[in-house]
């Protein structure tokens, strides 16, 4: 990606109640996948390099709760602010730490130009950041804008239609926004009561008493604004849908083992990206950490022993050391190969409750461990069988149900 040749930092406004949502929780403070809205947009910001500071502006009752989702997450760059009782006064507050340099902790440098952007819109990518960066560079402001999904329309005092515009004329104005520091914090002084607590556009108060003319930028679908309660269950399936899209098979060196591997994935690989590492994990510890870089939250460990506790210890171990499931919960699917020439169910009920009692203790770690048993014999449909090997493989990845941990699946 192209770099930034300015000072940028950026401010994300997370100190509202989240009204429209309901609930006792503010939207920001949500899990999704067991981690807080607002970490999401943190960490979104924080894997962009080039972005110095980022504050993060809360309600004063929940500076604390901010700090430990800082610490428990490993954010950093961030300060955390006071938030006003709009929006706007929450984001002059962000500036001012800036400008004042009112922060406790450490010195702030004024930026040349400051990223804004809602703490709960959670899919904001460095592409998009880069551009509203340079299109504020070149212009003073910039916006993410999206297509128009209705007409607006407005109602006159009688409550019927008064007018309606031109649908193609207008545009949906989203976030992320950019400025150059300097004007939106002299927009912001200049400010009245009225547009501090009733205002709801940054671009707007730019141009008001800067004189300043945004430029507006395409943005993706996915920057829309989690604001009802059905938004948070779409962002939940977006997340689900990205963890989804990989999955690492680990087989030891046995042949059928191996080549239970093999098949399974030739089934997944028209569904997600496969990786296979058919060796010993003990000696594949570079490779599986690439793998854990590589962002990979799903495995599937084939086996042809009943419980193989001391690999699939090794590579829970091997995951808590890496920052994985930290951020997102990780899918370990323990496959038992019955290749025993007897057809009778192989796993007893001791074997369940010790698959049972590790996934307990392990779901504390954010792994979430589920048993899947493969019949593999010669006189069975094997083909089928390991289709849905992969059929159920799949669920499981995609659903990522942590009621479920423990339980064996029959394929
Ligand atoms: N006093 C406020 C109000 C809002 N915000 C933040 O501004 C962003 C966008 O605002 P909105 O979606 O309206 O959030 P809420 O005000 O929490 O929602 P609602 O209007 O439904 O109460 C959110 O990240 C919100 O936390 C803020 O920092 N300070
Ligand atoms: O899109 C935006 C700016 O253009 C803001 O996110 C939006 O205006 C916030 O408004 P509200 O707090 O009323 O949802």
């Amino acid at each position: 990606m192209e770099p930034v040749s300015a000072a940028v930092s950026a401010v994300l406004p997370a100190g509202g109640s989240g009204e429209r949502l309901g609930g006792a929780t503010p939207k920001q403070f949500c899990g999704l996948q067991g981690r807080p809205l607002v970490s999401y947009a943190v960490r979104a910001m924080e894997r962009v390099s080039w972005i110095s500071d980022i504050i993060v502006v809360v309600s004063p009752e929940n500076i604390e709760t901010m700090k430990s989702i800082i610490e428990k997450y490993g954010h950093k760059r961030v300060t955390v602010v006071k938030g006003g009782i709009t929006r706007h006064r929450s984001i002059f507050n962000g500036l001012k730490v800036f400008a004042e340099n009112q922060s406790s902790n450490r010195l702030l440098q004024k930026p040349e130009v400051v990223i804004i952007h809602d703490a709960v819109r959670p899919f904001v990518e460095e592409d998009i950041l880069l551009k509203v960066v340079m299109a504020a560079k070149e212009h003073g402001a910039a916006g993410a804008i999206r297509p128009l999904v209705s007409t607006v329309i407005a109602s006159g005092e009688d409550g019927c239609l008064d007018h309606s515009l031109e649908r193609a004329r207008y545009r949906a104005s989203e976030m992320p926004q950019a400025f150059l520091f300097d004007i939106i914090y002299q927009a912001y002084q200049q400010c009245t009561d009225h547009d501090l607590d009733y205002g709801t556009e940054c671009l707007h108060l730019a141009l008001k008493y800067c004189k300043t003319n945004a430029k507006l930028v395409e943005g993706t679908a996915d920057l829309w604004k989690v604001t009802y309660k059905r938004d948070l269950y779409a962002a939940e399936s977006i997340i689900k849908d990205s963890l989804s899209q990989q999955i690492c098979i680990i087989t030891d060196v046995k042949e059928a083992v191996v080549q239970a591997g093999f098949l399974l994935h030739e089934s997944l690989k028209n569904q997600v990206k496969v990786e296979a590492i058919s060796i010993s994990l003990s000696k594949n510890d570079s490779h599986l950490q690439n793998i854990f870089s590589g962002e990979c939250y799903n495995f599937l460990c084939i086996n042809d022993k009943e419980y193989a506790t001391e690999e699939i210890q090794k590579l829970v171990d091997m995951l808590e050391k890496s920052n994985v499931p930290l951020l997102y919960p990780v899918v370990l699917i323990l496959v038992h190969l019955n290749i025993s020439e007897n057809i009778s169910f192989s796993i007893g009920l001791e074997e369940l409750t010790k698959i049972k009692k590790f996934a307990r203790e392990v779901k504390k770690k954010n792994i979430l461990v589920y048993g899947l048993l493969i019949q593999y014999k010669d006189h069975f449909p094997l083909q089928e069988t390991v289709n849905s090997a992969a059929a159920l493989t799949m669920a499981l990845i995609k659903d990522r149900n942590p009621e479920l941990i423990g339980q064996l699946l029959v394929a």
